[in-house]
C-alpha cells in the first residue's frame, strides 16, 4: 500500500488548472446557479418566521406585509420559493453534470492524442492495461471531483447564508456555532491526509485489477490450452479484495467523520435549543428557525467535510493522468512535414545505429545498406537479428541512433518521419485489423477511397474473390483483430489495406506461421503483379519470397552478414533451407 500522506499542494494546483480548461463562463454558469440555490434556501428558512407567527406559535399578530400578513399569503410565498429553489437545485445538478462530462471528454481526449502522437519508442515502454486503465478509469474518477467541487462550493455559499439567517436572530449563539464548526473542521484534518493515501492505493489496486483483466483475455488460448483458469481465477479474485478493501476503507473514512459531526450536531443542537430559550429568552419560533437554520449548517459543514475528502480521495486518480500526459507530450514525434522525399533511386541506410528504449545492447548496428527503388528486396536472418527493427526504421517509426535513413539521398528525420510514412504501405505481421468491417478496415490507409479504389486494391492484393465470397462483401466484420478470417485471407486484406494508399515503398512483415500452399501462392502472386511498380522490403521467413526477391539481406546479431541476389547469400540462410 502506498505510505499514508496528504495530497501536496501540486494536486490542488492541478486540479484549478483543468478546471481553468472548462471555460470562465461555463464556471461562473454553474457558480451563479449555486449562489442562487444557497439564497433560495435561506429565503424559505427565514420565510418561517411569519409562517409561525401566522400559525399563533409566537402569540401571533405581529404586523407583516401582504402577503406575509395572513397565513395563506405566507404559506403561498413559502411554497414558491422552495419549488423555485428546487427548480435551480435541478438546474445546478445538471450543469455540474455537463461541466464532469466536459472534464471527462477534455482530459481523455489530450491524453489519446498525445498517446497517439508518441515517439514510437517511448510508446513501447508503456503497459497497454495501465494506459486503458488511467485513460478510462482514472480520468472518470477524477471527473468526479467537479461534482464534488460544485457540491462542495453549494455548502460555502449556503453557510455564511445561514450564519446571517441565525446571526439576526441571535449573533452571539451563531459566533459560537461558527467557533464549533472550525474547531470540528480541524479536529479531523488527519482523516484527509488518510483520504489521500487511500485514494492512491485504490488507484493501485484498480490498475492491478485491469491489468489482470487485459490478460486474461489478452491470453485466454493459453489460459485455456494449459488449464490455468482457476490459478488466474484466484489472481483476479485477489486483486478485487484488494480494491475492495481500500473502497472500503475510504467509505469507512467518510462515515466515521460523518458520524462524529453529526453526533456532535445533535448534541450542540440541543444544547444550544436550551441555551437559547433559558439563556438568552428566545421566543420560541426565533429559536425554533434558529435551530432550523443550526442543523443544516451543521449539514453544510459535515457536506463540505464529506466532499473534501471524496476529492482528497481522487486527487491522485488526476496527478497520475495529468502524469502520463505529460510523458506522452514530451515524448510526442516532431509534427509532420507536408511533402514526403521522394523514392526514385534508392532508400539508403548509412551507419545506422538503433537501439530500443531500455535496452543494453543497440537492435541493430553499422549498417550500411542500399535498396533499390521498384526492386525487391528480402531482408532475412534468426530470430532476434533485428529484422522487425529495420522493418520499423524503414516505416520511419524507430530514428536511428546513429546513422542516417536516405531517400533518394534526403534523411528522413525529423518533420520528415511523418510525412514519409504516409508515402509507405505496411502489413505488419500480425495482420492486424480492427474490429469493423472490411471496408473500414481498408479505409483506414485512405479514409476518403471510393468503394472503386478499394475493390482495385483487393484485385491487387490477390483479395477481391475472397471478399466478394463472403455474405455482406466490404460490409462483412472481420471480428476481433481480424479473428473471423484465417492467417492468410487476414494478410491479403492487410495487403490490400497497404496498397489503397498506392505507396512509394511496401514493407511486409511476413507471416512467421506457414500459410496454406494456396494462401501463399496467391500473396506471391499479388507481389509478382506489383514488382517493378513498388519498392517491396518483405521480411521473409519462406523461401519461396526469398527466391523471388532481386536482393536478399542477411541480418544477423543486429549487423548485416551478407546482402546480395539470392544465388550468394543462399549458403549463409540455413534456416530457410
Ligand atoms: N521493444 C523492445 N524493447 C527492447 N528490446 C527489443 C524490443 N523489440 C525488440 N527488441 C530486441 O531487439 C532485438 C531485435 O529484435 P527484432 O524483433 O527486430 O528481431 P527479429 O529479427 O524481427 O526477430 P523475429 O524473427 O523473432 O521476429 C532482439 O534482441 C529483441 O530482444
Amino acid at each position: 500500500m502506498a505510505p499514508i500522506d496528504g495530497a501536496g499542494p501540486g494536486g490542488w494546483r492541478a486540479l484549478a488548472g483543468e478546471l481553468a480548461r472548462l471555460g470562465r463562463w461555463r464556471l461562473a454558469g454553474v457558480t451563479a446557479l449555486v449562489v442562487v440555490s444557497a439564497v433560495a434556501e435561506g429565503a424559505g428558512l427565514l420565510l418561517l418566521l411569519p409562517l409561525l407567527d401566522r400559525l399563533g406559535v409566537t402569540g401571533g399578530g405581529s404586523a407583516a406585509p401582504w402577503p406575509l400578513s395572513t397565513l395563506e399569503g405566507a404559506l403561498g410565498l413559502y411554497v414558491v420559493v422552495v419549488v423555485a429553489a428546487a427548480l435551480v437545485m435541478r438546474a445546478r445538478l445538471l450543469a455540474a453534470a455537463r461541466l464532469r462530462l466536459a472534464f471527462t471528454d477534455g482530459l481523455r481526449d489530450r491524453l489519446h492524442a498525445a498517446l497517439l502522437r508518441m515517439e514510437w519508442s517511448g510508446f513501447q515502454r508503456l503497459r497497454q492495461a495501465d494506459l486503458v486503465h488511467t485513460v478510462i478509469g482514472e480520468v472518470g474518477r477524477a471527473a468526479m471531483m467537479v461534482e464534488w467541487l460544485v457540491a462542495a462550493g453549494a455548502a460555502l455559499v449556503t453557510m455564511p447564508v445561514l450564519l446571517a439567517v441565525g446571526g439576526m436572530l441571535s449573533p452571539e449563539m451563531m459566533a459560537a456555532t461558527l467557533a464549533a464548526v472550525v474547531v470540528a473542521a480541524l479536529l479531523s484534518r488527519p482523516l484527509d491526509r488518510r483520504s489521500a493515501a487511500l485514494g492512491r492505493a485504490m488507484g493501485e489496486a484498480a490498475r492491478g485489477l485491469h491489468a489482470e483483466l487485459t490478460e486474461d483475455l489478452g491470453g485466454l488460448r493459453v489460459i485455456r490450452a494449459f488449464g490455468a483458469e482457476e490459478a488466474r481465477r484466484s489472481r483476479f479474485a485477489e486483486g478485487m479484495r484488494e480494491l475492495r478493501a481500500r473502497q472500503i476503507d475510504h467509505v469507512a473514512a467518510v462515515a466515521t467523520s460523518g458520524a462524529g459531526l453529526r453526533a456532535g450536531g445533535a448534541v450542540a443542537a440541543a444544547g444550544g435549543m436550551a441555551v437559547a430559550v433559558h439563556g438568552f429568552g428566545m421566543a420560541v419560533a426565533d429559536s425554533l428557525v434558529f435551530v432550523l437554520a443550526f442543523a443544516r449548517l451543521t449539514m453544510a459543514g459535515l457536506r463540505l467535510q464529506e466532499m473534501r475528502r471524496h476529492i482528497l480521495f481522487a486527487l491522485p486518480a488526476l496527478e497520475g493522468a495529468l502524469a502520463l500526459l505529460e510523458r506522452a507530450e514530451s515524448a510526442a514525434e516532431p509534427p509532420s512535414a507536408a511533402a514526403a522525399p521522394s523514392l526514385e533511386r534508392e532508400l539508403r541506410l548509412e551507419g545506422v545505429a538503433v537501439r530500443h528504449a531500455g535496452a543494453a545492447a543497440p537492435a541493430l548496428a553499422d549498417i550500411d545498406l542500399a535498396i533499390p527503388a521498384r526492386g525487391v528486396t528480402a531482408v532475412v536472418g534468426p530470430s532476434g537479428a533485428g529484422k522487425s527493427t529495420l522493418a520499423d526504421l524503414l516505416l520511419g517509426l524507430l530514428p536511428p541512433e546513429r546513422g542516417w535513413l536516405l531517400a533518394d539521398g534526403v534523411a528522413v528525420v525529423g518533420a520528415a518521419r511523418g510525412a514519409w510514412r504516409r508515402t509507405v504501405g505496411y502489413v505488419p505481421q500480425d495482420a492486424f485489423l480492427f474490429h469493423d468491417t472490411i471496408r473500414a478496415n481498408l479505409r483506414v490507409a485512405d479514409p476518403a477511397a471510393a468503394d472503386a479504389a478499394l475493390w482495385r486494391a483487393l484485385e491487387d492484393a490477390a483479395a477481391a474473390e475472397l471478399v466478394r465470397g463472403l455474405p455482406h462483401g466490404l460490409e462483412s466484420v472481420v471480428g476481433d483483430r481480424g479473428a473471423r478470417l484465417s492467417g492468410g485471407e487476414r494478410q491479403r486484406i492487410t495487403l490490400a489495406r497497404a496498397l489503397l494508399r498506392r505507396p512509394r515503398l511496401l514493407i511486409l512483415d511476413e507471416a512467421t506461421s506457414a500459410l496454406d500452399a494456396e494462401s501463399e501462392r496467391r500473396v506471391q502472386a499479388a507481389l509478382e503483379r506489383l514488382r517493378g511498380t513498388v519498392t517491396i522490403v518483405v521480411i521473409a521467413h519462406r523461401a519461396a519470397t526469398v527466391r523471388m526477391a532481386d536482393h536478399v539481406v542477411v541480418l544477423e546479431g543486429g549487423r548485416v552478414a551478407a546482402s546480395g541476389p539470392w544465388q550468394d547469400v543462399a549458403g549463409r540462410t540455413p534456416w530457410l533451407a
